[in-house]
């Protein structure tokens, strides 16, 4: 069965300067996997590739067998590869549900977007959005807010309203980038139960960024590590803690980085 992301030795260059260095690794259907490294490790320049929010230098990227390499954000979409989104400060002045509703329409997904075309069954289309859209909000249990202005929702509402967006269309693989930042313990548990339901009850697979390590240890399975712009080794979080080579990238060249977040890990 082929894998859900394959990247097969992707390098990107800015200037001279080489962000990513012959990268290859795989995101398994089915399955939550974890991308950790310290800063400029390349983690970003590597999911905005995925993401088709910028081109290799070289190397090639497939998504469930099939190249994805160098197509855009809109047209990746339409194939079920989704990266959450802060809400756009034009947003923030529609409701939870608007914001949810606005998601098939603003953003062409194969089928939904001919259908609004067609011009045919408009008022059956929308309907049907918001039928979605409702159905999203009982999944995600944010019903009490549902109404309220998206711009009005604290930093981790505003995560689950994001994750919901991905939820308005078929989604294959969700890109999660850095969730945990900024958000409450409380609802962080909600997000992560959220995630834990789609990987379950939805067949979500997720690609997550993520400094924080208990997220990661309570969501995450495999976790890939990188560092210097490739990949240093990929397994369970427990298998990475035990790694002298990660600790040495962690804690080598600064003491100070990220030595509390990666726990287990001792210098
Ligand atoms: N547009 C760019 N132009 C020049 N250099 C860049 C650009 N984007 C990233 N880099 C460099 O590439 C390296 C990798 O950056 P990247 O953001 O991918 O790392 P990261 O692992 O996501 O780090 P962090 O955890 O701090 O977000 C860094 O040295 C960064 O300065």
């Amino acid at each position: 069965m082929a894998p859900m992301i394959e990247v097969k030795n992707v390098t990107r260059r800015f200037g001279g300067f080489v962000a990513v260095n012959d990268c290859s690794l795989s995101v398994e259907k089915g399955s939550i996997t974890g991308l950790i490294g310290p800063n400029g490790a390349g983690k970003s320049t590597l999911f905005n590739m995925v993401a088709g929010n910028l081109e290799p230098s070289s190397g090639a990227i497939f998504l469930d067998g099939r190249e994805i390499t160098g197509l855009k954000p809109h047209q990746l979409f339409g194939r079920g590869l989704l990266r959450t989104f802060q809400i756009a400060h034009e947003f923030s002045r529609l409701t939870v549900l608007e914001n949810l509703m606005m998601v098939p329409a603003g953003q062409p997904g194969e089928n939904l977007f001919d259908a609004w075309f067609r011009g045919r069954k408009v008022r059956e289309f929308e309907r049907g959005v918001r039928e979605r859209a409702e159905e999203v909000v009982d999944f995600l249990q944010i019903g009490h807010v549902q109404n309220e202005l998206a711009g009005n929702l604290s930093g981790g509402q505003k995560k689950l309203v994001e994750l919901g967006r991905t939820m308005m269309v078929d989604a294959k693989v969700v890109l999660l980038d850095e969730i945990a930042a900024g958000v409450n313990r409380t609802l962080l548990n909600d997000l992560a139960s959220n995630i834990e339901r789609l990987n379950r009850e939805r067949g979500y697979t997720f690609f997550v960024i993520e400094h924080d390590m208990d997220l990661i240890g309570r969501l995450c399975d495999p976790v890939v590590v990188m560092a210097a712009g490739s990949v240093m080794m990929k397994g369970s979080l427990a298998e990475i803690q035990a790694d002298e080579r990660v600790v040495e990238a962690y804690f080598g060249g600064s003491p100070t980085g990220h030595a509390t977040s990666l726990p287990g890990a001792t210098a």
